[in-house]
């Protein structure tokens, strides 16, 4: 068990997460439908916003909601990749940082089915 100090700490992270990801039934379909052969891509991008949020390198500029607007995710989907996310932490790491990684996840999480919510509801689209 290690803190999560560095970019290779958050690299280990995102990997094994969407490791996680790739290979879970009810999960997989949902990303691999959207990032096709784009993987590495994604997960360069997935390393910037957890090392900007966990470590303070800002090396992540964009708009984390948008991609998720539109995509056919519930509650069960969002349960899901707490779930994996949280054992994939705890798998791996201790510590603050650890901890702050689960509780930031949960709450965009919360926020982002909200959001998907309000917009499902309304039929409209998210400026961003
Ligand atoms: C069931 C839940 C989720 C699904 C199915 C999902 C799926 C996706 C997909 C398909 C993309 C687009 C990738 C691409 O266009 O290459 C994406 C991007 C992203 N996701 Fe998620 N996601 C989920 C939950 C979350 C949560 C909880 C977070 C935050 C903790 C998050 C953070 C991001 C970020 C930062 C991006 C990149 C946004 C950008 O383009 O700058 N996602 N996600």
């Amino acid at each position: 068990m290690k803190k999560i100090l560095s970019i290779a700490d958050i690299k280990l992270l995102v990997d094994t997460f969407y490791d996680k990801v790739r290979e879970d039934e009810l999960l997989a379909y949902i990303f691999n439908g959207v990032i096709k052969d784009k993987w590495p891509q994604h997960l360069e991008k997935m390393y910037r916003f957890w090392q900007t949020i966990l470590l303070g390198e800002h090396t992540y500029y964009g708009s984390p909601f948008a991609p998720h607007a539109h995509l056919p995710i519930e509650a069960k989907h969002f349960e899901r990749w707490i779930e994996l996310f949280y054992s994939t932490i705890d798998e791996l790491f201790e510590g603050e940082k650890a901890t702050e990684a689960k509780w930031r996840a949960q709450k965009m999480a919360e926020m982002f089915m909200l959001k998907i919510e309000y917009y499902k509801e309304r039929d409209s689209k998210p400026l961003l």
